[in-house]
């Protein structure tokens, strides 16, 4: 057998010890969408790299690292976000069967100006050329790329103390007017972003009776879909 020429590239793939691995699950189960507890401290920029690294590491089709992060501060750019958020939200309420509409209307979600910073992750489907590996037979892996990204920095923002909020209430060209996003690129998230001194335990949506976790096992199929 020939000696694998990038073995110097290796390192040691063995489990973590016990506390760190602990640590992980810990965050992973503690980690939490946030509306409205956002403390108004502002975030040290190395505190803010650090999330944008976590992002940065994410796995990626073809490597391609398709992501961009805007980072607003600005409140009045907030302030127009907000705006924008809450003419859809106006509309989304309308969308659901008139006796879930109250409960809808009472449910907050979006801490954009609460929040002192928001990040819209965007995702650049040119990033790499035309033909990329891993996205030639879908074309959607590049913005599900973009997606791990998010998650990393929801995790890193966890084990923080930063909470993390996702809005998706908007349309789309509202966004991209407001940050000057060009045609080509997509937008995948709008990122609330701050200290927080206290997470709800379980999604907020279950705490506040919208809708239940699921049961793990309902969602596992053995083999063929269907079959548990
Ligand atoms: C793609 C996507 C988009 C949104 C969300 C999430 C994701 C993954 N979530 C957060 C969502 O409601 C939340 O994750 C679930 O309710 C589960 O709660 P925890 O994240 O476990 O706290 C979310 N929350 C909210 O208040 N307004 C929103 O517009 C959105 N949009």
């Amino acid at each position: 057998m020939q000696p694998d020429p990038f073995a110097h590239a290796l390192i040691s793939a063995g489990e973590f010890p016990e506390c760190d691995r602990a640590a992980v699950y810990r965050v992973i189960e503690t980690r939490r969408d946030v509306r409205d507890q956002f403390l108004p401290d502002p975030l040290p920029d190395d505190l803010v790299m650090r999330l944008l690294g976590a992002a940065h590491s994410a796995p990626s089709v073809g490597f391609m690292q398709p992501w961009n992060f805007i980072l607003v501060r600005d409140p009045e750019i907030r302030q127009a976000a907000w705006s924008a958020f809450s003419r859809a939200n106006d509309e989304a309420a309308e969308m659901f069967p008139e006796e879930r509409r109250d409960i809808y209307r009472s449910l907050k979600l979006e801490g954009i100006r609460k929040a002192p910073l928001s990040i819209c992750v965007t995702c650049d489907p040119d990033r790499a050329g035309p033909v990329v590996i891993g996205r030639t037979h879908d074309p959607r892996m590049d913005v599900y790329s973009t997606v791990c990204a998010v998650q990393n920095l929801w995790l890193a923002a966890r084990a923080e103390g930063v909470g993390v909020g996702w809005v998706s209430i908007f349309h789309e060209e509202d966004l991209r007017a407001l940050l000057g996003i060009p045609e080509r690129i997509r937008i995948v998230a709008w990122l609330c972003v701050g200290y927080v001194d206290q997470l709800y335990r379980e999604p907020e949506l279950a705490v506040k009776g919208w809708r239940e976790r699921l049961p793990l096992e309902d969602l596992v199929f053995t083999d063929r879909w269907g079959e548990c």
